[in-house]
């Protein structure tokens, strides 16, 4: 949603308490979907659906392949809420507020750009790691005044990507036999919208970035302050323009949709329904 600096908690309650009150469902997982990657949404059983044009205080998403919806359902009897649109940095947003649902865990999808020279196009990758460039330039979505009804000022980042549900990520992948496909690396996000120079992408890659992006970090670096834990996965791929990352994402998106559908089972999540 929101930089924090412009909205307060209070707000972002009110954007809470509306959709708690037009749904029965209380997820405690969340799932942003990327670039391409929306039909995850698709999946939920008993879904209640808002186009993000409907939710009061709610902004737009405006990137090609982001549908624009919050999705509240179930996915193998866990109640989730999906994010079928995501708000990026260069939309002028930065931050979900998923986390004053009651949402307990986020798993995060994104369509990025490999660095990595082991890496083939298509290739999924769970992220150990992130390097938020543009929060060590001062970009940070946790700017402004710090309402500790988020959480803390300054939260610690270290070990923010869950080191119990990457194991159970990659322990499914090889009972999908899929492992050949799946890596894991570092994630560095950039403010966008353009795509790297070379000499950028030559830049990163000697920092040790393995996979590059626009999204992701402001999610996570919001959610570990309020609380989350936080699973990451993603399409790696080699693109020249959004029209390749969104062809390349059609790739995996059905293993994709299978792992987080399996992860979420595993979860040891209770449902409480009003
Ligand atoms: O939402 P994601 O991170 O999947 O979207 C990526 C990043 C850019 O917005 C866009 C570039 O193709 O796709
Ligand atoms: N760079 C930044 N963002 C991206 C890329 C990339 O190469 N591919 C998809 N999103």
């Amino acid at each position: 949603m929101h930089r924090k600096d412009q909205i307060c908690h209070d707000d972002y309650q009110q954007t809470a308490s509306w959709l708690l009150s037009q749904t029965q469902h209380r997820p405690k997982v969340a799932i942003i979907c990327g670039s391409g990657l929306g039909m995850l949404a698709d999946a939920l059983k008993c879904q209640d659906s808002f186009p993000y044009s409907d939710i009061p205080g709610f902004p737009q998403s405006t990137v090609q392949g982001h549908a624009g919806r919050q999705v509240f359902g179930e996915l193998k009897e866990k109640m989730c809420v999906c994010m079928q649109g995501r708000f990026h940095m260069h939309e002028g947003h930065s931050l979900c507020m998923v986390s004053l649902l009651g949402v307990e865990t986020l798993i995060v999808t994104n369509a990025e750009g490999s660095l990595a020279d082991s890496y083939q196009v298509g290739d999924i990758m769970i992220i150990k790691d992130h390097i938020n460039f543009p929060g060590l330039a001062g970009l940070n979505p946790l700017n402004g005044p710090n309402d500790d009804k988020f959480g803390p000022r300054f939260p610690p980042m270290s070990g923010v990507y869950d080191k119990d549900l990457r194991k159970i990520a990659f322990d499914l992948c090889k009972s999908m036999d899929v492992s050949q496909v799946v890596q894991e690396g570092v994630y560095c996000m950039v403010g966008g919208p353009n795509f790297e120079t070379i000499a950028e992408a030559r830049l990163l890659h000697r920092l040790g970035v393995d996979a590059v992006g626009m999204s992701t970090a402001p999610e996570v670096v919001v959610a570990t302050q309020c609380g989350n834990k936080v699973v990451k996965s993603y399409d790696d791929i080699e693109p020249v323009n959004h029209e390749a990352v969104l062809e390349v994402s059609k790739l995996r998106s059905h293993m994709l949709q299978t792992l987080v559908t399996e992860l979420v089972s595993w979860m040891d999540i209770n449902n409480n329904a009003v």
